[in-house]
């Protein structure tokens, strides 16, 4: 079952492209990081989704509905980049409000708030909250009722680190009790384990798409070996390793992924000159570099 389907869609404003001809299917449960550089696309595919834009080009469903339907809007969360709220109202008349703009029993408004961590703060007006407060209203208001799909532009953004590991554990639970997550973000050293897929868009079109493990199998990047010598060994490693870099005591050595083995062999074999070694896989960092440097290379 699909819960979010894209077919060929399409976005032009005047002459610039903004989304190009993007097709994407995200089943329940599925978590999914849109990634781009500014102004790669990502709000406007979510725009789309909203039913906030209208599409040039190509189609959205979801679970079978156009986007902007009573029913698609009734299955569908969204958390704006830059959520604003009114300031002289608590947090909890804010929930009152959106819940029963909802049709949901205003009284709920406390369970979001604890849920989202500002238990404490319900009473207090938003204009006093800080930013990473007004963000998790923003969430809360994105939980009523139980959505299917939920749409999160940038939302860790302004939160702190803490926060951030306490949102992350938050969409979990909504992805196994069967909500479609689709999030954009820049901070892609969080989304590595916290996603099941990874979509990356550039230029106005999908580049790549997969699991981590996927990115990192289509890609050519190698694998870093830090190899630590034992005492009095350090001339003798360099030397069975002439292709490494010496970094201190360690040696770094770049080792594509064909090689994985024939490198752990030869570590094997040298035992007797190795206190330690550590191998490390490309971070999604740096296979975003390599994805949207081959595309901006591309298209320059
Ligand atoms: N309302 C609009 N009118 C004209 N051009 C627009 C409009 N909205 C977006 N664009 C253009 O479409 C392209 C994609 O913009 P979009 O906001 O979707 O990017 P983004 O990936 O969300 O960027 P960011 O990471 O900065 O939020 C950009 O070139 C942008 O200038």
């Amino acid at each position: 079952m699909t819960i979010l389907a894209l077919t060929d869609l399409t976005k032009r404003f005047g002459k610039q492209t903004a989304l190009d001809a993007v097709s994407l299917d995200i089943s329940p449960g599925e978590r999914v990081a849109l990634l781009g550089h500014n102004g790669a696309g990502k709000s406007t595919m979510m725009k789309l989704i909203l039913g906030l834009l209208t599409p040039d080009g190509g189609t959205v469903q979801i679970a079978g509905h156009p986007p902007g339907s009573a029913v698609a809007r009734s299955l569908t969360a969204y958390l704006p980049e830059n959520a604003a709220f009114h300031p002289s109202l608590t947090g909890r008349e804010m929930l009152r409000h959106y819940l029963r703009l909802r049709g949901q029993d205003p009284r709920g408004a406390d369970a979001l708030l604890e849920k989202v961590g500002l238990g404490d703060a319900g009473g207090r007006r938003i204009g006093g909250y800080s930013k990473g407060m007004r963000q998790r209203v923003g969430l809360a208001q994105a939980l009523i009722g139980t959505p299917r799909l939920m749409v999160l532009d940038e939302p860790t953004t302004g939160l702190d680190p803490i926060s951030r590991r306490d949102f992350y554990a938050l969409l979990d639970e909504l992805a196994e009790r069967g909500a479609a997550i689709l999030l954009s973000s820049h901070a892609l050293s969080e989304l590595e384990a916290r996603t099941d897929r990874i979509v990356v868009l550039a230029q106005s079109r999908m580049v790549a798409q997969g699991t981590l493990a996927d990115l990192r199998r289509a890609a050519t990047l190698p694998l870093t070996v830090h190899l630590a010598a034992r005492a009095g060994q350090g001339a003798a490693l360099a030397q069975a390793f002439p292709e490494a870099q010496a970094e201190g005591d360690r040696l770094i050595l770049a080792c594509p992924q064909e090689d994985k083995l024939t490198v752990l062999e030869r570590i094997a074999a040298r035992r007797d000159l190795i206190a330690d070694f550590d191998l490390s896989s490309p971070t999604l960092d740096d296979l975003y570099a390599q994805i949207s440097g081959r595309e901006n290379g591309r298209a320059a």
